[in-house]
């Protein structure tokens, strides 16, 4: 059987990811945590470009890989129209949608365009997998008050159906019989319904959706927010950054480490206010999926590096505990399936997609 060599990259806005696979077997993996003070350097989520891609070099430098010896490099990205899932070529009209700002923005876009990069001229598949703009949605999940302002579909989608293929397989079922509802917490907090294999409503992870997060504020009170929009303090761009970037326990606490925050809690009630409040949303809208669901819930699987803690954890299964056994994923599944998807693109079992 031919071996494929696939780098996989994963920029999330605390941390760079990434990873060394031949086939399906992960050889050398990393992940490099960036804090508050490091990120606020830059004015522009694109303008960490560089500063990320050294970081993707060092680590093939480091570990003796040869760029041209790669297959495929698979990145989580990008924020495009949406898309139905799958394993997307990154190509310009990907990166152009990206750019525009039109679909939303995280670091996950400034790695899709370092793969595309690093691939240029050379003979590596550059790819991405179940995109965050993968859209499953029903259409009673897609209306939100007002025509002119549909909700969409932006959410960690590549980890939330990895994690539900893991946990049917897990429990000898297939994903598509299954309903779950995931919370996939990370820098940003995400939570979707999966019913019978589709995701088919999700909080959205990028704009001002859903619970408050380490970086982002999650929903807000609306008209508080236009009256702030409209008072000439804050530009377009500030307060696209107050609501991701600089928002959640980094606005209130100056600090998007969960382990730091738990730390403080212990002794400092401000802190615990704070991180009872970021479980107590992500918590509710966990119950609302339970509705989304109609009462039909296998169970509730909290995934993401937030999930290491056992007792954020234990404090979510007093709240939700009584809609569904609540099982847990520390960490993320993200780069197997970022490498699964492209290794089955190589091997001819999968279609490769492209916009
Ligand atoms: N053991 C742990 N306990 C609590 N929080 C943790 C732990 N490990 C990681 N985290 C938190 O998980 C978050 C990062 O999660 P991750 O899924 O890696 O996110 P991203 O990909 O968005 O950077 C950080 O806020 C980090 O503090
Ligand atoms: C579309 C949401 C993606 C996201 O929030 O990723 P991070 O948790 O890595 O910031």
């Amino acid at each position: 059987m031919k071996q494929y060599k696939i780098l996989t990259i994963n920029l999330g806005s605390t941390s760079t990811k990434l990873a060394y696979y031949e086939n399906e077997e992960c050889k050398i993996k990393t992940t490099l945590e960036h804090s508050v003070q490091e990120l606020s350097v830059f004015n522009d989520l694109m303008e960490q470009d560089g500063y990320r891609r050294e970081a993707i070099e060092k680590f093939l430098r480091d570990n003796g890989i040869s760029i041209s010896d790669l297959d495929a490099i698979a990145s989580r990205g990008g924020h495009t129209k949406p898309l139905e899932g799958g394993v997307y070529q990154i190509n310009e009209t990907m990166l152009e949608q990206q750019a525009s700002g039109l679909y939303g923005r995280h670091a996950c876009d400034v790695g899709s365009k370092i793969a595309y990069k690093m691939a240029a001229g050379t003979k590596i598949l550059p790819v991405v997998v179940d995109p965050p703009v993968t859209d499953e949605f029903i259409e009673v999940a897609r209306l939100s008050g007002h025509p002119e302002l549909p909700r969409q579909s932006r959410f960690h989608a590549l980890n939330h159906r990895a994690t539900g293929k893991r946990y049917a397989r897990d429990n000898g079922k297939k994903y598509e019989e299954l309903n779950l509802i995931i919370a996939h917490m990370g820098g940003g907090i995400t939570v979707a319904a999966h019913r019978r294999g589709k995701m088919i409503d999700a909080t959205n992870g990028i704009d001002g959706d859903g619970p408050f997060s380490t970086n982002r504020t999650g929903g807000l009170p609306v008209g508080a927010l236009v009256d702030l929009c409209f008072s000439g303090r804050y530009s377009h761009k500030e307060i696209k950054k107050m609501l991701n970037g600089e928002g959640g326990l980094t606005a209130y606490l100056k600090e998007n480490d969960v382990r730091t925050v738990e730390e403080k809690a212990a002794t400092d009630d401000y802190f615990a206010l704070c991180l009872e409040g970021m479980i107590y949303q992500t918590c509710k809208e966990i119950a609302a999926m339970g509705a989304v669901l109609e009462g039909n819930v296998d169970a509730i699987v909290i995934t993401g590096g937030i999930a290491n803690s056992q007792k954020i954890t234990a404090r979510m299964k007093e709240r939700i505990g009584f809609i569904a056994p609540v099982v847990i994923y520390p960490g993320e599944n993200e780069m197997d399936a970022l490498a699964l998807g492209a290794l089955e693109v190589l091997r001819g079992n999968e279609p490769l997609k492209s916009l």
